[in-house]
């Protein structure tokens, strides 16, 4: 099944609701549950990946498929841990190709019982829970910074703390300082020197929460206005200064010709036909938006260069691979100077001759190639529903806007 969408006749205009940020809901849900606080979470991520946190924390069976949800894999490995019990943790086909040795690793040198089922190193995990005394754990920080921010939530309650030494390149960082803004809004201390965390023994604050809106689903909007002749759009529920990495999209997308305002009647995005000659930039604190912006700078003619882009090959697809095979149909030829760099030089071939986005499972290949109907006729996008893993009314809230789409 795939959506054909086309843009609407007038200019878009409007107000939409950006949804609750996956990566806070499924924080905060770990921290409730590490707390036993019932508290109310406002604003709860209603998103596959949320949801299914939800699921295995309230479930009463002992074997939990998380499907394609990162966090809730990493995060729930090292919670289950030391949860008293046997537990199975597994996820989809391709969850099961997600490495997550470096996380069970250092589970294990803190005394944590955690074995593979199938493949050494990658999900399914059969976890022991158990008592963890270990004070002091060294990990390679460039793989996934989820495994860090797993360790970091449970931290304060594991009777010795923890000091978590980092080698190496840190990746994604930006998610490792929203974990560590997040628990001291729950009272926790910690220091980030250097490459070195540490976490004293320290209870978390038992409170009701507020989830933020997502600046990464946000990035999906940005693009249509970046691709769109004129428009005013305001996004509802984003916080200017936000926890969120992704919320640095701002000052890139100004390169592309949007301009954000905060003003008293909340925050629109308009154009500025200001843009760059060519986008120079490094993701590695928000890979999450390197689709995005490979496609609005394409699609603006706009040649580019990423890098930073090192975690993109593990996550719910091979986001390289998939970004130069996608684009390729529409005519841009894309290539990979080096291990974790993407580039654009301008070069176009003839496109394909029925072109329909493949989406691997991506929720992210989906809403960064669905803006393309802004500048073609129509855009067709296959198993269209990926958008559920992190905004589920997305294709709604596209038809509130006036875009037209077609099940074909
Ligand atoms: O901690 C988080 O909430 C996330 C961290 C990032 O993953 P990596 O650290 O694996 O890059 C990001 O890509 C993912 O969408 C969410
Ligand atoms: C990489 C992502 O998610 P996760 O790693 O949590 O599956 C994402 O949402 O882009």
């Amino acid at each position: 099944m795939h959506y054909t969408i086309s843009k609407p006749e007038k200019n878009i205009d409007g107000k939409i609701t950006i949804p609750s940020s996956k990566s806070i809901s499924n924080r905060v849900q770990i921290i409730n549950a590490l707390s036993y606080s019932f508290e109310p979470i406002k604003n709860l991520s209603t998103c596959d990946d949320s949801k299914v946190m939800q699921e295995v924390l309230f479930s009463n069976t002992n074997v939990f498929d998380v499907g394609h949800a990162g966090t809730s894999m990493r995060f729930l490995t090292a919670y289950l841990s030391k949860i008293l019990g046997e537990w199975t943790l597994t996820g989809s086909d391709r969850m099961k190709e997600r490495p997550i040795s470096v996380l069970v690793d250092a589970l294990n040198s803190l005394g944590a019982q955690i074995s593979y089922l199938e493949k050494e190193g990658y999900p399914p995990l059969k976890v022991l829970g158990s008592n963890i005394t270990g004070k002091e754990v060294e990990l390679a920080g460039n793989t996934s910074s989820q495994y860090i921010s797993a360790l970091l939530l449970i931290a304060p309650t594991l009777e010795n703390g923890l000091r978590i030494k980092l080698q190496g390149k840190v990746v994604s960082r930006s998610y490792i300082d929203m974990t560590l803004k997040i628990m001291e809004e729950f009272g926790i201390q910690s220091e980030f020197k250097g490459n070195e965390i540490y976490v004293a023994k320290q209870p978390y604050k038992v409170m009701p929460y507020t989830v933020e809106a997502d600046w990464s689903g946000a990035s999906y909007w940005y693009a249509f206005m970046a691709l769109a002749p004129k428009g005013k759009l305001y996004l509802d529920g984003l916080r200017k200064n936000s926890f969120q990495g992704d919320s640095g999209l701002v000052e890139v997308f100004e390169k592309l010709g949007v301009k954000t305002n905060f003003s008293k009647k909340g925050m629109y995005i308009e154009q500025t036909n200001e843009v760059c000659k060519k986008l120079v930039f490094d993701f590695i604190d928000m890979p999450d938006l390197a689709q995005t912006f490979a496609v609005v700078a394409a699609l603006k003619n706009i040649p580019f260069h990423f890098k930073g882009l090192e975690t993109l090959k593990i996550k719910e697809t091979n986001r390289i691979a998939a970004l130069i095979d996608e684009l390729a149909k529409l005519g841009y030829v894309l290539y990979e100077p080096q291990e974790g760099e993407l580039a654009w030089d301008g070069e176009k071939k003839d496109e394909s001759d029925e072109i329909i986005i493949e989406t691997y499972h991506d929720h992210r290949m989906a809403m960064a190639f669905a803006p393309i109907a802004m500048v073609r006729p129509e855009i067709k996008i296959a198993d269209p529903m990926v958008v559920n893993k992190s905004y589920p009314n997305f294709w709604k809230q596209l038809q509130e806007v006036g875009f037209l789409i077609n099940q074909g």
